[in-house]
């Protein structure tokens, strides 16, 4: 592995805090990650895993630059060898960094869908490229007509999920893309994950999947109370675990219910 190649992603030592107004005048901070270090390689898909509120979300609004104004957020984050500041996550987002959110209210009520999803295409083209997406992820042509609150939650992934298949996409952050749908969409979705890596995309996949993410990733982070306890090879998720560092991935592994009886 060249250097330039180690630098595609690197997110070191994150915090974020938050102030909150306790009553008009009293103030606390809360600190949901404390100590988060995770990296992405050129071509990678690193799956992100960890219980409800251990602090996913935030990771990826770090990266993207979309945490809400009164997050404190220090550490670095380095991409492609350089700090990734505000002005550089605005810059590249959704463009060489594309998200797929975890919340479809990400997409705008007022704009039918099919418009949304020809948004940063050319325009000469975006029709046509809108409606190859459409077919792709099994939506019907007439679906573009229609607006969010119109659609299934699992069209509305999906819809996502086709806002971010772009030229130039180097590095794609998904929170959760999976839920909700159904397994033939499931499987296209991971392996458009793996296609964006296979072109030389860097991935971090978020999710509670650990058996859907382990079908592509190359790493997993597992991230526990905001954070990182363990970064381990895809392959040392098999048996009980043995391969595996810590005792709480190893817990987790081993409580998924396919594993639970192997004893
Ligand atoms: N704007 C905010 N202000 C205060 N606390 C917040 C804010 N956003 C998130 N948190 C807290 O940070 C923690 C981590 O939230 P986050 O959304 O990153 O969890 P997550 O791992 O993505 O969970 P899930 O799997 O349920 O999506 C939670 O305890 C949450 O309450
Ligand atoms: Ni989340």
């Amino acid at each position: 592995m060249n250097n330039a190649n180690n630098n595609f992603l690197k997110v070191e030592k994150l915090s974020i805090s938050f102030i909150q107004y306790v009553r008009a005048t009293k103030t606390r901070i809360i600190q949901p990650i404390s100590d988060l270090s995770v990296d992405i390689k050129e071509g990678e898909i690193m799956a992100v895993v960890g219980a409800s509120g251990s602090g996913k979300s935030l990771l990826a609004h770090a990266i993207l630059g979309i945490l809400p104004g009164n997050a404190i957020c220090q550490g670095n984050i380095i991409y492609r060898g350089e700090e990734l500041t505000d002005e550089r996550k605005e810059q590249l987002r959704g463009k060489e960094i594309a998200f797929i959110p975890q919340s479809v209210n990400y997409l705008d009520p007022l704009m039918k869908v099919g418009k949304q999803v020809q948004i940063g295409l050319h325009k000469k083209t975006a029709e046509k490229q809108q409606k190859q997406l459409f077919a792709k992820y099994e939506l019907k042509e007439s679906d573009g007509e229609l607006f969010p609150f119109e659609l299934s939650g699992g069209m509305l992934r999906r819809v996502m999920f086709a806002t971010c298949v772009r030229e130039g996409v180097r590095l794609v952050v998904a929170d959760e893309p999976t839920p909700g749908i159904h397994p033939e969409a499931l499987s296209e979705i991971l392996s458009q994950l793996a296609d964006f890596a296979k072109n030389g995309a860097g991935v971090m996949l978020i999710t509670h999947d650990i058996v859907s993410a382990l079908e592509v990733a190359d790493r997993v982070a597992v991230i526990k109370d905001g954070k990182t306890v363990e970064i381990a090879d895809a392959k040392a998720f098999q048996g009980k675990g043995e391969q595996l560092k810590e005792e709480y991935t190893r817990k987790l592994w081993n409580a998924l219910p396919q594993n639970e009886f192997s004893f």
